[in-house]
Parts: C-alpha cells; structure tokens; sequence
C-alpha cells in the first residue's frame, strides 16, 4: 500500500450545507494540524477539472456560490473517472497524508466508504453530519435536480449505519460537546501512535 499507515480514520458524510467542512475544520482545529490533516476527496477532482477547464480552483475549493454553476458538470466528469476505478480520488486524496488522524470531509458514494473501511478496517469510523433543510437554505443551499436528487448528495442516504451522527444546527448540543467521544478517540489514537513504533498494531476500535 503506498500510503502509510493512519491511526484513525474518520469519514464524513453529509449533505450540501450540513457544514462538512465547518465541523472538519473544527477537529482539525482542536486536534492540531500536526496530529490530523483533512482530507477532501474532490479535492484532486476539482484540481483536474479546474485544470482541464480553465477555472479558478481556489473559488471551486470554498464555500462561495462559484462552484455551484459547475457542480453538476463536476460530478459527471469525476463519475466517467470512478467508471472503472471508484478508488481514484480516494487514492490521490491520501496519497501525501501522513499524520496519524485522517479526517475524510466528503465521502459521498458507498464506494467512497469502502474504500477506506477495507484499506483501513480497524481505524475507519464513518460520521455523519446533518442539518435540517430550513438550516441548509439559511446557508445558502436550494435544491437543485440533477443534483440533490443524484448519487453525490444520496449515495449514503441509506445502507449505512453510521457510528457517528452530529447534528449541525443552531438549538442542538454544541459542536465541542457532540464532537467529545471523537476527539477522545483520536488523542488516544494519536497516544497509542507515540507509544508504538509505526509499524506495530493500531489502536483497535
Ligand atoms: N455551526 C455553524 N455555525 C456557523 N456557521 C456554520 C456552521 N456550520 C456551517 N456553517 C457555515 O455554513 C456554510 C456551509 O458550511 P460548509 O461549507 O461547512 O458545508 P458543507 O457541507 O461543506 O457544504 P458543501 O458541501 O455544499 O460545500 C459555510 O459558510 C459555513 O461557514
Ligand atoms: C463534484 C463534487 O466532488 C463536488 C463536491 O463539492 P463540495 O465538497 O460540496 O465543495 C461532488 C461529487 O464528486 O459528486
């Protein structure tokens, strides 16, 4: 395998505007980049199709409306690439990961999921992250067919049981505390990494 070996792996999911990146950002941020690097799986696809199609990566990375005129083309173009091989940005997405937490911030697809729960069996722990729509639609989010109603946003609506579900919204418990028990995970994750040579078993879940 050419990636080297994480302690944890945390994959999230959710849909557009549930705050992926909020939440993900927010375990980086408590953890330290050092420990925990995230990990965006369109992030290798946005590069190419930036690249193929003359456009400002930077705006497609972020949050702003700008990649919103191109999300539907994206995930055509991304999908042709999954055609034969679903692994594809999973595999560049952690091709230069290093630290010993991985945070997944966008698995979209159950190929996306079994990617890393067959790479990394014992350290996967899949989180979703969930908002209601009225909160999604203050964040900008309206449906949009072709989209919403696709793979990329329903891919795991169903079929998973998720060992971690966070919930997104103003009048819910707190991010720090609904994000506890992960965090407590990792920092022991990230303990039993000092103690172990890489090489030696990882912290069993
Ligand atoms: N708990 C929160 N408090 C304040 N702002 C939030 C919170 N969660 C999300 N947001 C804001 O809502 C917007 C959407 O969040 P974010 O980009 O994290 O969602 P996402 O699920 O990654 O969306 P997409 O996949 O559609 O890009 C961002 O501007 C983000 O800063
Ligand atoms: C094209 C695509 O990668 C866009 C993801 O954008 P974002 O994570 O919502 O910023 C979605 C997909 O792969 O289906």
């Amino acid at each position: 395998m050419e990636v080297s070996e994480p302690r944890l792996v945390l994959v999230f999911s959710g849909k557009r505007k549930s705050g992926k990146d909020y939440v993900t950002d927010l375990i980086q941020d408590r953890l330290g980049s050092d420990v925990c690097c995230i990990l965006r799986l369109s992030g290798p696809l946005k590069q190419q199709y930036a690249e193929e199609h003359g456009l400002d990566l930077q705006q497609l990375l972020g949050p702003g409306p700008y990649k919103e005129q191109y999300r539907a083309n994206m995930i055509g173009w991304g999908e042709t690439r999954r055609h034969d091989d679903p692994g594809f940005f999973c595999r560049l997405a952690t091709r230069e990961a290093c630290q010993p937490v991985w945070v997944v911030s966008d698995a979209r697809r159950q190929t996306d999921l079994q990617f890393f729960c067959s790479e990394f069996p014992r350290q996967t722990q899949s989180v979703r992250v969930q908002s209601s729509e009225k909160t999604r639609k203050q964040r900008g989010w309206s449906f949009s067919t072709g989209v919403d109603d696709a793979e990329s946003e329903c891919g795991l609506d169903s079929g998973v049981e998720f060992d971690w579900i966070i919930t997104n919204e103003a009048d819910a418990p707190s991010l720090d505390e609904q994000l506890q028990p992960i965090l407590k995970l990792a920092e022991e994750a990230v303990t039993s990494s000092r103690r172990r040579p890489p090489d030696d078993p990882v912290l069993v879940l």
